[in-house]
């Protein structure tokens, strides 16, 4: 069934159904250059556009989120996915690579060979819903083409009997708070690349943040940059960008196109449109969806379960029909297990239900009462977010009142929820939700449940598969050589993070103790004994000494000393609360206590803001989002910035690349060395001036940590950004090229993160040497025509008639010219006593400074450009292409704009460089 459309053509906004105006189909096709299209259809029979810019969808909603993996909802929902991103700065690139990997999907399929009674495995979960995914529903065309298997349709007889070609299979881990994990099925070592499946959600949403740039259906993001070679970007105005079009029946969904829109509708939107729409009318969830109060990403992703698992329930209904008992709420069940923490669960298990029937009742009450005081908001207050968020849920799914309950604790009866408690869902969602994740934009565009295979594969600080979104669809990418039997794990935090670091994130936001070979080796616990050949196996790298992490080791205080040795780590002294270290090379005492480390941490906190003020300080735009796309539209500096700017350094000549003030830099360098103890590396050849602003002298630092500590990674991180969001290109470069270093010390193997930087390395060196080869054009053209002005000026004066002086002096009279007419009179009258010598004289000071100052800003320019020519080598190393392949796949796309960046990078050093040969 197709959305409706009413009379007009538009969408009836109340009859379930969003549509497009009838219209649209006989007016010209779709054209980018038109601003955005709101599908909005309620008051003008045409539809309208909309321009993104200017809608208060966006206007409202959180900044872009960095994001961590999995989706975390025990946090307050406005800051989901904040955290940062380690894995979840993967990308999901357009569709175009699909295609290419199909053939190599179809040879995958799912062995789920735990012991099942035989009506269970005749109808396992995990095939029958995810298999109803790919089902063509509603005419919703099925997105896989070929009549060969896949692994969500794929019987269950043949899930269960393997295949000579199956990679994958679950089965129980051995431990038990690790319960089951995804294991090699293959005969042979999976090799680096090798795809092991791909997998669309069983549902999922974009986030708040995202929903005006991410199309619903297809999950493209107009943020996202179009690639080079991208055809479907060519002739966009925008740099390519696209805009949306909004559903015009919640007035909350985006989508690309009405095609994009009538996939979504079919495949989920028609279940949850009209609960929205319902939501929006209820008093006391109004304000969440009108002014986000309340982050409804998990919301709106457990009305989509809710009711995908309503259709599931139905399908499961015919097939009980047929003489086939129902397995699957229990065995759904058994795959999402709680992810909130001990007491809360309590809670909610206990007064979940009743609470939030009494907040919801409350707050209808005090609505109808007009009362405007106390209980109901204290309440609000009092209300944790989640169950805020199963408020919300329920004003969308549950109509009469009387289901409320049966909702909340799952009574069986209950149509609804179909027999498990929304609560439950909740907690479901928490566990096993993942943060999509877009790299070009590196932030968190979404919310997806994936619980075919991505759902049982466990954690690991060293795992040897990654996954990366593309579209709606997750690819799980081998990146170690994995040996038949051996479990696939990957990481659902960031690796860059210590021991101590990573494993707190994993019980606060996940609820277990990590019992990985790297949590092994280097145990947080210094009391915990090592266990130092699990990682020796897996990795060819050497290795630090057991229980010496050198990402978050004390090294020596004394800064004239240049030992690197870890002389204690940072769980030791959480134990010992203070301990004294003695360095082996220069014998200097350090001696370390919590509270000092906890002042040297805030301290360097306060520095890092310090550094984000001064920063943003210097631009008037911070459209972080649109400096991600790296676009070549010079930077141009604001007056304000432009008034303090004129004690910047000009970096290679070019005024059209801001630079961080020297406050900034101050800032930064202040924060780095707090933290590690020595000075940042900051380029001189690049940085110039700016470094001359900063004292070189080292002087003794209580704490000192070695560099590789996370909060150094998140500092350089956060130079990198924003320089990149004030175009501060050569700043963005500099930290770029440290975070690309940091980041292949602290991954085993290879990983998404690493290539990824390279990339922006590339591009923001390919940018610089475009910039420069302008400049250097530009100042060729300025040259020719300062010969050209010099002779004017040279013939000006004497050489003009005298009808023509007499001219301008009745101009300037009449007040064409600046000031009074006696003033103008008077200035002329001098400039005509002027000597010639003294004309001359003015003139040659005035070429000679202009000359100066070219020069210095060729040699600047130079300087860059040579600096830019030592990186290509390192841009040019095949190991980074290679990266690439394995992560994306061999014909990834990202790959040849990797290829088109280093040409275009060459090709530009090289044209940039012939004026300055020349001279
Ligand atoms: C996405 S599920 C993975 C599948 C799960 N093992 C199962 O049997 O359903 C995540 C849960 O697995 C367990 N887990 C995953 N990785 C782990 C690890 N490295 N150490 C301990 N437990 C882990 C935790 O209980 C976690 O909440």
């Amino acid at each position: 069934m197709l959305p409706p459309q009413d009379s007009h053509g538009d969408t009836q906004a109340n009859a379930s159904s969003p549509s497009f105006n009838k219209t649209s189909s006989t007016k010209p096709k779709r054209n980018y250059r038109t601003k955005a299209r709101d599908m909005d259809s309620d008051t003008t029979p045409e539809p309208t556009f909309q321009n993104l810019s200017n809608d208060t969808t966006t206007a409202t909603t959180t900044s872009p989120q960095k994001s961590s993996l999995p989706y975390v909802e025990s946090q307050n929902a406005q800051n989901l996915g904040e955290v940062y991103p380690g894995l979840a700065r993967l990308s999901f690139l357009d569709q175009a690579e699909q295609e290419i990997d199909e053939q190599q999907q179809h040879q995958i399929l799912l062995k789920i060979p735990r012991a099942q009674s035989p009506s269970q495995k005749s109808h396992d979960p995990l095939a029958q819903e995810g298999g109803s995914m790919l089902e063509a529903q509603d005419n919703v065309p099925a997105p896989v083409s070929s009549s060969a298997p896949v692994p969500t349709l794929t019987p269950p007889s043949v899930l269960f009997a393997g295949s000579p070609t199956s990679l994958v299979e679950i089965h129980d881990t051995g431990s038990s708070s690790r319960g089951r994990g995804l294991f090699s099925a293959a005969k042979e070592t999976l090799k680096p690349g090798t795809l092991l499946f791909k997998e669309l959600g069983y549902c999922q949403v974009v986030n708040d943040a995202s929903l005006a740039q991410v199309c619903s259906a297809c999950f493209k993001d107009t943020r996202e940059e179009q690639g080079e070679d991208d055809k479907a970007s060519a002739g966009l105005p925008n740099g390519g960008q696209r805009k949306l079009v909004r559903c015009a029946g919640c007035k909350v969904i985006w989508y690309c196109n009405k095609t994009c829109q009538i996939k979504d509708w079919k495949l989920h939107h028609q279940l949850e449109c009209q609960g929205i729409q319902k939501s929006l009318a209820n008093l006391a969830t109004k304000d969440v969806w009108t002014k986000h109060t309340l982050d409804t990403t998990s919301v709106r992703a457990i009305c989509r379960l809710v009711r995908r698992r309503e259709r599931v329930r139905a399908s499961a209904k015919y097939k009980a029909d047929h003489g086939k008992v129902d397995p699957q709420q229990k065995q759904v069940n058994e795959v999402y297990v709680s992810g909130l923490d001990q007491r809360e669960e309590e809670w909610l298990d206990n007064h979940g239900a009743d609470w939030i029937e009494r907040y919801l009742n409350t707050y209808e009450h005090e609505q109808s009462e007009t009362t405007s005081s106390s209980s109901a908001k204290g309440v609000l207050n009092e209300s944790s977010q989640l169950t805020k968020v199963m408020a919300v849920v329920m004003s969308c799914v549950v109509s009469p009142k009387e289901n409320r309950q049966n909702f909340l604790k799952g009574s069986g009866a209950d149509q609804t929820s179909g027999g498990a408690s929304g609560i439950d869902l909740i907690r479901k969602l928490s566990a096993y939700g993942f943060s999509m994740t877009n790299l070009e934009t590196t932030t968190a565009v979404g919310l997806g449940l994936y619980i075919q295979s991505m759902a049982f594969m466990n954690h690991s600080c060293v795992p040897n598969c990654v996954y990366i979104f593309k579209g709606p669809k997750v690819e799980c990418r081998v990146i170690r050589d994995i040996q038949p039997g051996e479990e696939m794990t990957i990481s659902y935090i960031d690796q860059v993070g210590t021991t101590t670091e990573r494993q707190r994130q994993l019980k606060e936001q996940y609820h277990f103790v990590c019992e990985c070979p790297l949590c092994h080796f280097l145990p947080a616990n210094p009391l915990i004994p090592v266990k130092d050949d699990t990682l020796k196996e897996m990795s060819d790298v050497p290795l630090p000494k057991p229980a010496m992490d050198p990402k978050q080791g004390f090294v020596c205080s004394n800064s004239a000393c240049r030992s690197r040795t870890i002389l204690a780590t940072e769980a030791q002294l959480s134990i010992y609360n203070k301990i004294q270290v003695q360095c082996m090379e220069c014998n200097h005492t350090t001696e370390l206590d919590q509270e000092l480390v906890q002042e040297n941490q805030e301290d360097a906190d306060r520095l890092v803001a310090g550094f984000v003020r001064e920063m943003n300080k210097g631009s008037s735009s911070h459209t972080k989002r649109s400096a991600r796309n790296f676009e070549l539209a010079k930077a141009t500096a604001s007056p304000e910035a432009q008034d303090q700017g004129a004690d910047k350094p000009v970096i290679g000549g070019m005024k059209t690349v801001q630079e961080p003030s020297a406050q900034a830099l101050r800032y930064f360098k202040e924060a780095y060395k707090t933290l590690t103890g020595v000075s940042p590396r900051l380029d001189s050849r690049v940085d110039g001036d700016a470094l001359s602003l900063l004292s070189n002298t080292e002087e003794d630092r209580p704490v000192r940590r070695s560099v590789l500590h996370h909060a150094v990674r998140q500092l350089e991180q956060t130079g990198f950004d924003e320089a990149v969001s004030q175009k501060n290109w050569v700043f963005a470069l500099q930290r770029s090229i440290e975070l690309e270093s940091m980041l292949k010390q602290v991954y085993i193997g290879h990983h998404p993160l690493k290539s990824i930087q390279s990339y922006y390395t590339c591009k923001i060196a390919n940018l610089l040497a475009n910039l420069l080869l302008e400049e250097s054009t530009v100042e060729i053209e300025e040259s020719d025509q300062d010969k050209d002005s010099d002779l004017d000026d040279l013939d000006d004066g004497p050489a003009n008639s005298d009808d023509e002086r007499d001219l301008k002096a009745l101009r300037a009279a009449m007040g064409v010219g600046s000031g009074s007419m006696q003033e103008q009179l008077m200035r002329k009258k001098r400039r005509e006593s002027e000597s010639t010598e003294d004309k001359e004289l003015k003139k040659k000071a005035k070429l000679d400074a202009k000359k100066d100052k070219k020069r210095v800003q060729e040699q600047s320019s130079s300087e860059l450009m040579k600096y830019l020519k030592t990186l290509v080598p390192k841009i040019e190393d095949p190991q980074i292409l290679q990266e690439f392949r394995v992560c994306w796949g061999k014909d990834g796309k990202l790959a040849s704009r990797y290829r088109y960046q280093v040409d275009s990078l060459k090709t530009a050093l090289h044209y940039a460089e012939q004026p300055f040969v020349q001279k």
